[in-house]
C-alpha cells in the first residue's frame, strides 16, 4: 500500500480521534450526531481504502492536459465509495464529505508529485466550472442541502471552496497547522477552530436553518483562539461547554470536519505531523 494513501486513511483516523470536538463525533462524545459514533467512523474509514486507492491510481497514470477529465474519472469512483460507505453505516452519513474532498487531494497530490505541480493549482484545474455543472434548477425536494444552500443564498459550499482550490487550507489552516506546538491533539483543535472562524460550514448552515447564525459560530470559534485555544485551561473549558451549546441546538461543524481532514492529510504529506 503506498504512502498517500496510508496518509489519507490516517487523516481520517486522526479527526475522529481528536477531542473534544463541539458537536461532532470524537472517542468520548457523539456531539449532536445521534446516529454515529466513533466506531461507526473506523469502519466508514476503512471502506474507503479501496477508493483511495483508485483516487491515488487516478492521479499518477492520468496523462491528458484537461484536469476536468481527471476530476470526472474520480467522481465516478467517488459515487460508487459514497454507496460503499453508506452499506458498512447502514445508510449513516459518515464520510460523504471526505469522499468528495480526500478523494480530490489523494488525486491531486499524486498527479502532482508526477508532474511536479503545486497540488492546490492541480485542484484548481480539475474543478474548473464545477459549480455552473452542478448547480442546474430542480424541483426544490429533489434539491440537496448544499444545492439548496446555494438557490437560497448564493453559497457554493464545498463545491465553491473546491473550485477555489481550498485557498482556505493552502493560504491558512496548513500554514497556521505548521506553526501550531503541542501535542498532536492539540494542534489539530487549534487547526479545526482556525477553519471554524472563517467557514461557511453547509452542514453548520442546514441545521441552524438558515445563515443567521454564521457570525455566532465565527465569533466561538476566533475566541476560543483568542483566550488561549487548547494549551490553555480556559480554552478548554471554554469547548467543553460550546460543545454542550452545540448538542443542546444539534449544531454540528461537519463541513469544519472534513476540511481538517484534507488538512492533516497534506501535513502528513509534508511530514510535518
Ligand atoms: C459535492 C458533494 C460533497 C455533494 O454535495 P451535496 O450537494 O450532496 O451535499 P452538500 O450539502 O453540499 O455537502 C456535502 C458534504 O460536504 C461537507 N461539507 C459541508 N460544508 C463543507 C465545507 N464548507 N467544506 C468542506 N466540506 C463541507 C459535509 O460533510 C460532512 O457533514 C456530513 C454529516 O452531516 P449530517 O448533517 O450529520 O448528515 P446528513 O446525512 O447530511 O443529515 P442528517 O440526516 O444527519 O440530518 C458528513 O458527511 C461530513 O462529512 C456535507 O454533508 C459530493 O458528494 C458529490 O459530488 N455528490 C454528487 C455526486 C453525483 O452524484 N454527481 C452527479 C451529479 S453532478
Ligand atoms: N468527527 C466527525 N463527526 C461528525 N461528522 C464528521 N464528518 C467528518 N468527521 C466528522
Amino acid at each position: 500500500m503506498s504512502e498517500i494513501v496510508d496518509h489519507a486513511l490516517e487523516a481520517l483516523l486522526y479527526e475522529v480521534v481528536t477531542q473534544p470536538k463541539p458537536g461532532l463525533v470524537d472517542p468520548v462524545d457523539n456531539g449532536s450526531h445521534h446516529d454515529m459514533d466513533v466506531f461507526t467512523f473506523i469502519n466508514s474509514s476503512v471502506t474507503m481504502r479501496p477508493y483511495l486507492a483508485q483516487a491515488e491510481e487516478i492521479g499518477t497514470n492520468f496523462t491528458g492536459t484537461d484536469l476536468t477529465k481527471m476530476f470526472l474519472q474520480l467522481r465516478e469512483a467517488g459515487k460508487i465509495a459514497e454507496k460503499v460507505m453508506f452499506q458498512a453505516t447502514n445508510g449513516v452519513n459518515t464520510h460523504k464529505g471526505a469522499i468528495f474532498s480526500l478523494g480530490i487531494f489523494v488525486c491531486a497530490q499524486s498527479y502532482a508529485k508526477q508532474n511536479d505541480q503545486n497540488p492546490f493549482d492541480v485542484i484548481r484545474q480539475m474543478c474548473a466550472g464545477l459549480m455552473e455543472h452542478d448547480f442546474k434548477k430542480k424541483p426544490d425536494e429533489k434539491l440537496t442541502a448544499g444545492e439548496s444552500q446555494f438557490w437560497k443564498y448564493g453559497e457554493g459550499g464545498v463545491r465553491e471552496i473546491a473550485e477555489n482550490g481550498y485557498i482556505v487550507i493552502e493560504k491558512l489552516a496548513l500554514p497556521y497547522l505548521r506553526k501550531t506546538t503541542g501535542t498532536i491533539n492539540q494542534r489539530l483543535l487549534d487547526t479545526l477552530m482556525m477553519l471554524a472562524t472563517v467557514t461557511q460550514d453547509s452542514t453548520f448552515i442546514k441545521r441552524s436553518g438558515g445563515m443567521q447564525d454564521l457570525s455566532w459560530l465565527h465569533q466561538v470559534a476566533v475566541h476560543f483562539l483568542k483566550i488561549g485555544g487548547s494549551k490553555t485551561d480556559a480554552g478548554m473549558d471554554f469547548l467543553n461547554q460550546e460543545n454542550q451549546v452545540f448538542k443542546r441546538h444539534n449544531y454540528s461543524l461537519g463541513g469544519c470536519a472534513d476540511l481538517l481532514i484534507v488538512t492533516i492529510f497534506m501535513a502528513l504529506e509534508e511530514n510535518i505531523l
